[in-house]
């Protein structure tokens, strides 16, 4: 029995507050997404490097798409097709990260 899918009381719970701080579900898919927008490309890519390491570590991985200053996230499960704990997990990391660089 490998990762499962977010049910039902759980996206009410645990989806909601990422939905209210910017998370979007992304159209036709079981997937969040997001936009982040830093100083400039450095920053940029020091979010995504410690980003990285972290996915490295919780063996979950974003979809991610950077240009300058841009970052475009977007996670999902591959593991049971849509949206798991893990993606919430990485969510709010990556919401905590970003909390640490001034915009
Ligand atoms: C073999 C490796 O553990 C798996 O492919 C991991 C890697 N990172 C992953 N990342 C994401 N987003 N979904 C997965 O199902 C997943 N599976």
């Amino acid at each position: 029995m490998g990762v499962q899918k977010l049910n039902e009381e759980e996206r009410n719970t645990l989806l909601s507050p990422l939905l209210s701080d910017s998370w979007e579900m992304v159209q036709d898919r079981d997937a969040i997404k997001k936009n982040f927008t830093f100083k400039d490309f450095n920053e940029a890519f020091g979010f995504m490097t410690r980003i990285a390491l972290r996915a490295d570590k919780v063996d979950h991985h974003p979809e991610w798409f950077n240009v300058y200053n841009r970052v475009e996230i977007t996670l999902a499960t591959h593991e049971c097709k849509g949206l798991s704990q893990r993606d919430v997990n990485l969510a709010k990391f990556i919401d905590n990260v970003y909390a640490t660089f001034t915009n």
